[in-house]
């Protein structure tokens, strides 16, 4: 049994750190485990422009506690009418994405995209420009159950976007069903995915045992088994188009213990422990370093880290709550038990 794990330091390619004290309270737990993040860029309002992809970058690093590295790699929000000459400054900013949300969604997702083919656009100069699309791949279509919205989107926007744009690199954000993993199983070199920990570890019984748990409640929202399955499969597979995103989304506790509970786990605090056990339940800690360190940087053509991480096979608790500037964020698993530590 393998007890000690020592891994290239991972990066985070799906997450949401907010900003003003939220941001404060949040970033450090990220930069503890990994070596960069992609930020998501649903703030209110979102970020649009290169400028300010920049200050809220600056924003970011200004919480990371002194003596840590931390890159954040930025991303803009993509809206129906996003000038293609953004796209050129955005590229020089450093910016790396774009991410669509379709409109309403998701958390902050009302300024998204009402229809794909408003965007094409600026898709061709981000296709120019070597900016990845990032996807949340749902649709929003009110017919369509809410446990469907990802394999129909596969079918109704992947299929079409893919056929359109060749080359243009995209990640299917946070995978949550069997229809999408195979999808991007298929779909070459141009296509990967990000999946998060709590999609690897949990099915959407969770969200209901023994009365309704608003901190297992995200968007897209935990599937059966049979796709929690597919996800492990794809992640542990080997496959060099599927990476780690965690898609920690802090809400404040009292704003998911709500009548209209906020959508979003918060994971940061320990997610790459996390990660640890959904590989290790796999019997796929060998897997572990190519999820987590080599597939997102090769895929983003980002150097691969220099140094490491170390996790031991340790039990111990997890704080139930955490300070989130004036509130509190309940990390998921709190007040439970973890397997593996990091050192
Ligand atoms: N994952 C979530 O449930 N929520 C995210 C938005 C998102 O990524 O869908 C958030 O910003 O809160």
């Amino acid at each position: 049994m393998t007890d000690t794990l020592t891994l290239l330091r991972p990066d985070d390619w799906h997450l949401h750190v907010r900003d003003g004290a939220a941001l404060e309270a949040v970033v450090p737990h990220s930069a503890r485990q990994f070596g960069r993040a992609l930020i998501m860029p649903n703030l209110r309002p979102p970020v649009t422009t290169a400028q300010q992809a920049l200050d809220y970058r600056d924003r970011i690093l200004a919480a990371v506690p002194s003596g840590v590295k931390f890159e954040p790699v930025m991303s803009l929000y993509l809206t129906d009418r996003l000038p293609s000459e953004e796209i050129a400054l955005a590229a020089e900013a450093g910016v790396r994405a774009l991410k669509l949300y379709p409109a309403g969604a998701t958390t902050n997702s009302d300024a998204g995209v009402t229809d794909i083919r408003k965007t094409y656009k600026t898709l061709e100069a981000m296709q120019k420009h070597g900016l990845l699309l990032l996807v949340h791949g749902e649709v929003t279509d009110p017919a369509i159950d809410l446990f469907d919205r990802e394999a129909v989107f596969v079918d109704r926007v992947m299929v079409p976007l893919r056929r359109d744009f060749p080359e243009l690199k995209i990640v299917f954000e946070h995978l949550t069903t069997k229809e999408g993993a195979h999808y991007v199983r298929d779909a070459g070199r141009f296509t990967a995915a990000t999946i998060t920990a709590h999609h690897l570890l949990y099915n959407r019984n969770a969200i209901f045992t023994g009365g309704i748990r608003p901190h297992y409640y995200c968007l897209p929202v935990l599937k059966r088994e049979t796709h929690r399955i597919a996800l492990v499969e794809a992640a542990t597979s080997g496959s060099d188009r599927f990476f780690l995103g965690t898609d920690s989304a802090p809400h404040a506790a009292h704003l998911k213990e709500h009548a209209f509970g906020c959508a979003g786990c918060y994971t940061a605090l320990t997610a790459i422990e996390l990660y640890a056990e959904a590989f290790d339940n796999a019997g796929a800690l060998d897997k572990l370093e190519g999820f987590a360190s080599l597939h997102g940087p090769d895929f983003y053509g980002l150097p691969r880290a220099t140094d490491t991480i170390t996790l031991k096979r340790e039990a111990w608790t997890v704080p139930e709550t955490v300070p989130y500037g004036d509130a509190l964020l309940k990390p998921l698993r709190g007040g439970e038990t973890l397997n593996w530590r990091l050192a």
